[in-house]
């Protein structure tokens, strides 16, 4: 991701707007266009109307006809009022419908994104601070950048038009106008520039308010928070972030109300400097009556609208300050559609003949040290593969590197001999059936959290009874059509540990992948599942690359290798027996291990 934010121009944030839109929101385009055509004839029926009355009491014009040529143009007037308002009302939806699009295309963003970005903090901060400004809020970002600009737009053009209209009778008063609204609007620029950075102020802790709400009150948190008096020490926090967000928001508004005073005050004087003379030429009779009306309701007009241009401007800017934020992830996110579509015709494999670690080395984004050192290893078809190493060695995050999820920082994995970075990532995941350590249950039916709408050679049924599920999931009611979690369907239901690491493996010998990863897959299975897992290891893995990350060492004698990893380093490689004999540490690990089985027989035999 892009480490320094680009700085875009209105016109360029207006650009990349209208090309956004251009494909489901097309008719926005028309907007200025609409609205300027519209102002400009309000505008006109406005000013004419009184100006109308005076001209016709004036030359004494007979009362019916007046009133008939009155009541049309104040007909018409409320007609184009109204289409206006009705027009106003369609755009700020067909906005606010771009606007929840983003917001979508942001949710796109985080599923096509590679899953190193899931957990690059850096990369997550960006894209909670691009939303918030960018197009998450109805009054900000994206909201307001078209209708201010379409705003402004047509309030420029009636102002230019009663500007060249006023200059003709007078040209004191409209430049007195116009001065004060620059005035005005270079007030307004610097006020919007310290709102802005005000805003930018809480945005750290906005991050980690969004942090307390999404991750810390996850169910799985809820027994923690209780069980270890969280509850305390949370509202500490989440009332410390109110508490900054609602001093901001303090500053902000006091900061309104000061500027508002501000334009009053200019507005007051310019209003004495603008009238004043007209009225003297009234009195000296140089200006007539009808002519002073038209140009005292065009100055109105004027006023008001230079005002409101004044607003629209300083809203832009504001806008356009907010797009520029939200476009950081935004950008980002049409990059990794690009690639995608990119990606989509490198290569693909249908067999992992081998799979090849060649000087991989990797650290994780935002820490330095390497978690995995300079490994190098061959794994051949239908080898089985145990990792052992104490917590924290490095197996998990070099199980991630062989599947894709995390990119080495520095050597190459190669299947077939091929680069993994030249391979289709949607390929490539298809080439792995992983059981995660916890892995995650999804909203849905039992079946549907196995399937995931996918085919497969096995049958739901097949993979539940080599799993051990088959049993528990008979007994339910409605059988493979239970929902799982009572997240969307009341009567759903919460799997043990062990049942959820059983529907994992069921998942897992659905997707029939060329490469079965086991991450713990015993660690929450009782005695007899555990044994049954280990009984049908050979047949489970037959025909496939199979790697075994476990603690138990005794496993380890299933598989045809043992890969023993010490602080990222692939430290010794053999069999369990083997490395038994070579290797004095992974000897006196299996023993400390044994040992309490052992004690534990002599005992109950003692008894
Ligand atoms: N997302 C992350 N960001 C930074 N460091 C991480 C991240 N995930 C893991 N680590 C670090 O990487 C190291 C290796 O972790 P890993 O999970 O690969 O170890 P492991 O051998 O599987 O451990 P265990 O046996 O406990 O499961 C640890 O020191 C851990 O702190």
């Amino acid at each position: 991701m892009q480490a320094k934010q680009e700085k875009y121009t209105i016109f360029q944030n207006i650009n990349w707007y209208l090309k956004k839109t251009s494909k489901k929101f097309p008719k926005l385009k028309y907007g200025l266009l609409v609205q300027g055509i519209t102002s400009l004839s309000i505008l006109v029926a406005t000013s004419g109307v009184p100006t109308l009355i005076i001209w016709g009491l004036q030359r004494s014009f007979n009362f019916s006809r007046l009133s008939v040529m009155i009541l049309s143009v104040c007909i018409g007037l409320g007609c184009l009022l109204w289409g206006q308002s009705v027009y106003k009302t369609w755009l700020q939806w067909e906005n606010a419908n771009f606007r929840l699009q983003l917001t979508v295309d942001d949710g796109m963003g985080f599923l096509i994104s590679p899953f190193e970005e899931s957990i690059d903090t850096e990369i997550q901060k960006i894209r909670v601070t691009s939303s918030k400004h960018g197009y998450e809020d109805d009054d900000s970002g994206v909201d307001v950048l078209w209708p201010s600009f379409v705003s402004l737009g047509a309030t420029l053009v009636s102002v230019l038009v009663i500007a060249v209209a006023t200059v003709v009778i007078e040209w004191w008063s409209p430049v007195v106008i116009l001065m004060f609204s620059l005035i005005s609007a270079r007030f307004l620029i610097k006020f919007n520039d310290s709102q802005r950075l005000l805003k930018a102020s809480v945005d750290g802790t906005n991050f980690y308010q969004k942090y307390l709400y999404q991750e810390a009150f996850k169910l799985e948190s809820g027994k923690d928070i209780r069980m270890y008096s969280l509850r305390n020490q949370y509202q500490e926090k989440i009332e410390a972030a109110f508490r900054q967000m609602t001093e901001t928001q303090r500053k902000i508004n006091l900061q309104k109300i000061k500027s508002i005073g501000l334009i009053c005050l200019l507005d007051t004087i310019q209003l004495f400097f603008m009238y004043v003379p007209l009225i003297i030429r009234v009195s000296e009779h140089s200006m007539s009556l009808p002519v002073f009306t038209f140009f005292l309701t065009l100055l109105g007009t004027l006023s008001t609208l230079v005002r409101r241009g004044a607003t629209e401007f300083s809203k832009l800017i504001m806008a356009n300050e907010d797009v520029t934020i939200g476009r950081e992830y935004l950008d980002y996110v049409d990059k990794l559609q690009k690639k995608e579509k990119v990606h989509a015709g490198a290569e693909r494999i249908n067999h992992v003949n081998e799979i090849e670690f060649r000087n991989v080395s990797y650290h994780y984004p935002n820490d330095e040290k390497d978690i995995i050192r300079d490994i190098s290893f061959t794994i051949k078809k239908d080898a089985s593969v145990a990792l052992v190493g104490l917590n924290g060695a490095g197996k998990t995050t070099l199980i991630s590197l062989m599947m894709g999820l995390l990119k080495p920082t520095a050597g190459e994995i190669l299947i077939n001999g091929i680069s993994s970075k030249n391979i289709n990532m949607h390929e490539y995941s298809r080439l792995f059936s992983p059981i995660f350590q916890s892995g995650a249950t999804f909203a849905d039916t039992i079946e549907k959290n196995i399937t995931f709408h996918n085919k497969s050679k096995f049958s739901t049924t097949d993979v539940l009874n080599v799993s051990g599920l088959a049993s528990d999931v008979m007994h339910l009611k409605n059988g493979e059509n239970t929902a799982l979690t009572q997240y969307i369907d009341d009567k759903g239901i919460s799997l043990s540990g062990g049942q959820s690491q059983k529907l994992m493996m069921a998942r897992a010998l659905y997707k029939d992948g060329q490469v079965l990863i086991l991450d713990e897959p015993t660690s929450a299975l009782d005695p007899l599942a555990e044994s049954n897992l280990y009984r049908q290891y050979h047949e489970l893995s037959r025909n496939k690359i199979s790697i075994f990350i476990s603690h138990r060492l005794a496993s380890t004698q299933f598989a045809d290798v043992v890969f023993f990893i010490k602080n990222g380093r692939l430290v010794d490689s053999g069999t369990h027996a083997a490395l038994l004999k070579s290797n004095e540490e992974y000897a006196n690990l299996y023993h400390v291990q044994s040992k309490y089985y052992v004690e534990g027989d002599e005992l109950g035999n003692g008894e």
